[in-house]
């Protein structure tokens, strides 16, 4: 393909996911993965160029842009190579019109931005939401450790204390120590939101938002697979992915339970006043997550974001309820909106006053309100909140 018909197709793909953002319909990553299966002419440097054109554009428009050409034109205002390439030519796009305008620039919507201003996200700390996240490694100590493990190229260790970080467009999946478990990928913040759990060997402990387990797996190499580990979700799909992942690891004590949304505690009632510990990394908008995820801030609202802050209260007073005395929670979201983190921990402990503030002592972050916020300007991880409480 030509320079300029890449950006004719990418123009395209923008097309389908600012459609998309807009539905609520399939994520830009799944669409370009279509796409390239749709269209085999397209070789490695063609999709590779093509990716990377996609992804600059959506990071370079703020606000949702009104089309893809739009989006690719507010590209083009920050990247010199772009413009030349609308060049009318057979595969390329038109030539930029006299008074055609780009779409607009920014952080995010503009009521999303001011959010985050307001929660102490702004300049430079804004700016970073939209870096490219670096690649981040969990070292499994159920088969290995950082200090004796053999990795095909170099990693520089991470605050994590099993924390590597690659360099970026690494093809770990195709390292042998990948396919046979011994390295996780996940980012650091969220490795060290399962430190702040502090789970233990023989701990009775509960992943409420497990997911696809990335922080279950992390959870029972804590614990040395003893004790018992449950991975609950309320989405089939994603608890359906961490059988494979678990044997992979070789974590052989979780037990996985799907829960009915509004209906959680009926598969949790012989759980109830028995968990050591409950991590609960709840459903949340995502802007720490924006670095891998940038299109996700098209999709946000004020009514999704109102809508997700009623299901973490609801989730965080199950997880009270299967604690035993003296058992602690954990409460963790990848967002950097304080009514999701700090404001949402508080009014838990209004809600349910015998719960005492645990400090976390994590070698990165920052406090902010009850707990601590890692951002990708200060941390370089995703954004997180994390905030520990004890039951009396
Ligand atoms: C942030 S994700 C979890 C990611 C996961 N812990 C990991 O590390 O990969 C939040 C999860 O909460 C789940 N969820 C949504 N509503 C829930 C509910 N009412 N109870 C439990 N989990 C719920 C979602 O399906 C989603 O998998």
């Amino acid at each position: 393909m030509t320079p300029a018909a890449r950006v004719a197709t990418s123009i395209e793909l923008l097309d389908t996911i600012v459609a998309a953002a807009r539905g609520q319909g399939a994520p830009a990553d799944r669409i370009l993965a279509e796409w390239f299966r749709g269209n085999r002419f397209a070789g490695s440097k063609d999709r590779r160029a093509i990716r990377e054109l996609v992804y600059a554009a959506i990071r370079a428009c703020g606000p949702i842009p009104e089309s893809g050409r739009a989006a690719m034109l507010r590209l083009a205002e920050v990247d010199p190579a772009i413009a030349p390439l609308f060049d009318g030519s057979r595969y390329g796009p038109a030539p930029i019109g006299e008074g055609e305008t780009a779409a607009q620039g920014g952080i995010a919507p503009d009521w999303l931005t001011q959010r985050l201003a307001a929660d102490g996200i702004a300049d430079n700390e804004a700016v970073a939401l939209l870096d490219r996240a670096p690649l981040d490694l969990r070292v499994n100590t159920l088969k290995s450790d950082r200090a004796g493990i053999d990795l095909p190229e170099e990693a520089e260790p991470t605050a994590a204390p099993q924390g590597l970080r690659a360099a970026a467009g690494t093809k770990v999946e195709q390292w042998p120590a990948y396919r046979e478990g011994l390295v996780e990928i996940q980012d650091t913040g969220s490795q060290l939101a399962c430190l702040a759990l502090n789970a233990q060997p023989g701990e009775t402990v509960i992943d409420l938002c497990a997911g696809g387990g990335g922080k279950t797996l992390a959870l029972a190499a804590a614990m040395d697979n003893l004790g018992r580990l449950f991975a609950c979700d309320t989405d089939r799909g994603r608890l359906s992915k961490l059988a494979p992942r678990a044997e992979r690891a070789g974590a052989t004590m979780i037990e996985t339970r799907l829960l009915d949304p509004g209906r959680e505690m009926e598969a949790l009632q012989d759980l109830v006043g028995q968990a050591d510990a409950v991590l609960v990394d709840a459903p949340c908008s995502g802007t720490g997550t924006w670095r891998r995820n940038p299109e996700a801030r098209w999709r946000l609202t004020p009514q999704s974001l109102d809508r997700l802050l009623a299901m973490q209260a609801q989730i965080l007073d199950n997880a009270v309820r299967l604690l035993r005395p003296g058992g602690r929670l954990v409460y963790v979201v990848c967002s950097l909106l304080d009514a999701e983190g700090p404001d949402q921990f508080a009014a838990l402990r209004e809600r349910h006053s015998a719960l005492a503030l645990r400090q976390l002592a994590l070698p990165l972050g920052r406090e902010r309100g009850q707990g601590i916020r890692l951002t990708p300007h200060q941390d370089g991880t995703d954004g997180f909140f994390i905030a520990c409480a004890g039951a009396a």
